[in-house]
């Protein structure tokens, strides 16, 4: 007798989730549903290794749909709403809901669609970049961690055959800080519509340890265990990266769509006017960003 295959949907094929649901096509035993807003014929992602492609089905309504075994979200946090309607079909007793996102707010809007333990927030750090529709270059192999439960743990193995780093971690909400303060400060790139390689000049760079700072000040009132340099940790891993990387935000903003401000920096203002930390860099810089968008 065959082993039935496990079903997979991923929502929303950006940069993310596009580059996710073609190397989970990439197993035989894996069944990938992409469900779309833009409909698209197949996945194309030149990866550090060379190009991959996938030729998974793909939805573009939940109509007729049923019940999968993992659902991973990889839509922006500004299309949540619209991203609850395919959880309706595709999320029965036994689904697992894996939301690949920014920020350190992953699990509240989902959290009446599963049960706790079904429910898997995951910190990515993969830079991509969508071109076109199924069109995307993932620059790094990178990581992606989630918590050391059971859930965390079978996700991270959905992964093992590709050169994706997928982990659990101990300490999830330090490690959803670390990176918010990697993605506070592109904020700056958002603003000034310049690429990872204006963290060379010591200006932007210096506006953007004053962002991470405040995170840093915040993440620890909220538990979090971070180290005393990450500014420094964060400017020297920008200019590390390709100079002419862009950032998810600066994408969107770039593209005129709208920005994950509220999960990336007002989170920091909003949780630090809740504890008492003051947080006027991010709180400008959401400031002019919004202001930018009118
Ligand atoms: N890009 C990156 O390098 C990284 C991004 N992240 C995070 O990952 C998350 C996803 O970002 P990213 O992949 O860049 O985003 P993208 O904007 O590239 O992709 C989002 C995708 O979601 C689709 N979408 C929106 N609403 C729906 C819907 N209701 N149903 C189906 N699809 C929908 C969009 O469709 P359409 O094609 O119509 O626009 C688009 O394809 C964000 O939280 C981001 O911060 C984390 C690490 C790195
Ligand atoms: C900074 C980066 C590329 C890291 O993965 C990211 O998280 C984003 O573009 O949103």
């Amino acid at each position: 007798m065959t082993e039935a295959k496990i079903r997979i949907a991923v929502i929303g094929p950006g940069a993310i989730g596009g580059t996710v649901a073609a190397w989970l096509a990439q197993r035989a035993d894996f069944d990938v549903l992409v469900c779309a807003r833009t409909p698209f014929a197949d996945l194309e992602i030149e990866t550090p290794g060379g190009s991959i492609a996938a030729t998974p089905t793909i939805a573009t309504r939940p109509d007729g749909l049923t019940p999968v075994d993992w659902v991973i979200v990889a839509t922006k946090t500004y299309d949540t709403a619209s991203t609850l309607t395919w959880l309706d079909a595709l999320v029965g007793p036994e689904t697992r809901v894996a939301v690949l996102r920014n920020g350190v707010e992953h699990l509240p809007p989902f959290a009446d669609r599963a049960p706790a333990d079904c429910l898997v927030p995951a910190v990515v750090d993969i830079p991509a970049e969508r071109r076109a529709p199924g069109r995307i270059r993932q620059r790094r192999d990178g990581w992606i961690k989630t918590p050391d439960d059971a859930a965390g743990r079978a996700f991270a193995a959905l992964f093992a055959h590709t050169p994706i780093r997928a982990e659990t971690t101990p300490d999830f909400r330090s490690e959803a800080w670390r990176k918010l303060a990697l993605n506070c400060a592109g904020a700056v790139n958002a603003l000034i519509l310049k690429p990872s390689g204006i963290a060379h000049d010591e200006g932007a760079a210096s506006v953007m340890r004053a962002l991470v700072a405040e995170c840093v000040a915040v993440g620890r009132a909220e538990g979090a265990v971070l180290p005393d340099d990450l500014p420094d940790q964060v400017i020297a891993g920008y200019r590390a990266a390709a100079p002419d990387g862009i950032n998810s935000l600066h994408a969107d903003r770039a593209a005129g769509r709208p920005m994950e401000l509220d999960a990336r920096n007002g989170v920091i203002v909003r949780l630090g006017a809740r504890r008492g930390v003051p947080t006027p860099a991010n709180a400008m810089i959401v400031a002019l960003l919004n202001a930018a968008a009118l």
